[in-house]
C-alpha cells in the first residue's frame, strides 16, 4: 500500500489513542531507560498527538545529557541541542518547539517519534526522511540504540521498506516492549 495512505490511517489511529491516553503512557519507556543511565539521550518535544516522552526525558536529564532534534536544513540529518525542563524554548520549523540556545550534543540512544511501526522495526514518520538520514549518519560513527516510541494502536501489519529506511532496534509502546523480529 502507498505510504501516504498508510500515514493517514496511522495518524488517525494515533489521534484516537492519544485522546484516550492516561498519564502512565511512558511507564514502559522509563523502565527500559533505567538500564541505560548516564548515556547521552535524544528525546523529542511532542506535537500533535505524539506520545509524550517528557517524563522520561526529565528523569534522564538527572543522570546525563538529554537533547532534542532541531531541523537546521531540510534533506540533512537532524542536529540535537541540549534540553532540560528549565530550557527556554522557541517555535522552530514545522511549528515544533526547540531550545532557544544552540548547544549541540551527540546522542547514543534516540527516542524516535513515529507515525507507524511494524513488528520488524520498520517505521513511518512524517515523510521528511530526517530520522533515516540521522540514524544512518550516527551509525557511521558508533553503535546507536534507536527506540521507537508509540501507542500500540500505531502498529501496522507490514510497512513497505525503501533502501534508505533505517530500522528501529526496539519499539516501546504504552503497553509493551517489542524486540523487532528481522
Ligand atoms: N516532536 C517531533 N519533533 C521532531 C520530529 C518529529 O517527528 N516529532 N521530526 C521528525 O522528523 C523532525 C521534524 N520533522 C518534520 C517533518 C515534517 C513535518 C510535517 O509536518 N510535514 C508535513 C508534510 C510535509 C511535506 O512532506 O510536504 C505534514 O505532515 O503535513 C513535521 C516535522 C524533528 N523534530
Ligand atoms: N540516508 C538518506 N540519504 C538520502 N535520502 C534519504 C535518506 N533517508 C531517507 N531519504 C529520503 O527521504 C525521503 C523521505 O523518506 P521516508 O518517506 O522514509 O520518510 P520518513 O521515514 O517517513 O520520515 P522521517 O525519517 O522524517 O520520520 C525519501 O525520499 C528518501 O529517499
Amino acid at each position: 500500500m502507498d505510504k501516504a495512505v498508510l500515514r493517514k490511517e496511522a495518524l488517525a489511529r494515533r489521534a484516537e489513542a492519544h485522546a484516550a491516553a492516561g498519564p502512565a503512557a511512558s511507564g514502559r519507556l522509563s523502565e527500559v531507560l533505567a538500564g541505560h543511565r548516564g548515556v547521552p539521550l535524544a528525546g523529542y518535544l511532542p506535537v500533535r498527538s505524539e506520545i509524550d516522552p517528557l517524563p522520561v526525558m526529565a528523569e534522564a536529564s538527572a543522570w546525563g545529557a538529554v537533547g532534542v532534534p532541531v531541523v537546521v536544513e531540510t534533506a540533512h540529518p537532524l542536529t540535537f541541542w541540549h534540553w532540560t525542563l528549565e530550557t527556554p524554548l522557541v517555535q522552530g520549523a514545522y511549528g515544533i518547539p526547540q531550545p532557544e540556545a544552540d548547544a549541540p550534543m551527540v546522542p547514543e540512544i534516540l527516542i524516535v517519534p513515529l507515525v507507524a511501526f511494524d513488528q520488524t522495526g520498520r517505521r513511518l514518520g512524517y515523510g521528511g526522511g530526517f530520522y533515516d538520514r540521522t540514524l544512518a549518519a550516527l551509525r557511521g560513527h558508533r553503535a546507536i540504540l534507536a527506540i521507537g516510541f508509540a501507542y500500540g494502536a500505531q502498529e501496522l501489519p507490514e510497512l513497505p521498506e525503501e533502501p534508505t529506511d533505517a530500522r528501529l532496534d526496539l519499539i516501546v509502546t504504552d503497553r509493551e516492549v517489542i524486540e523487532p523480529s528481522r
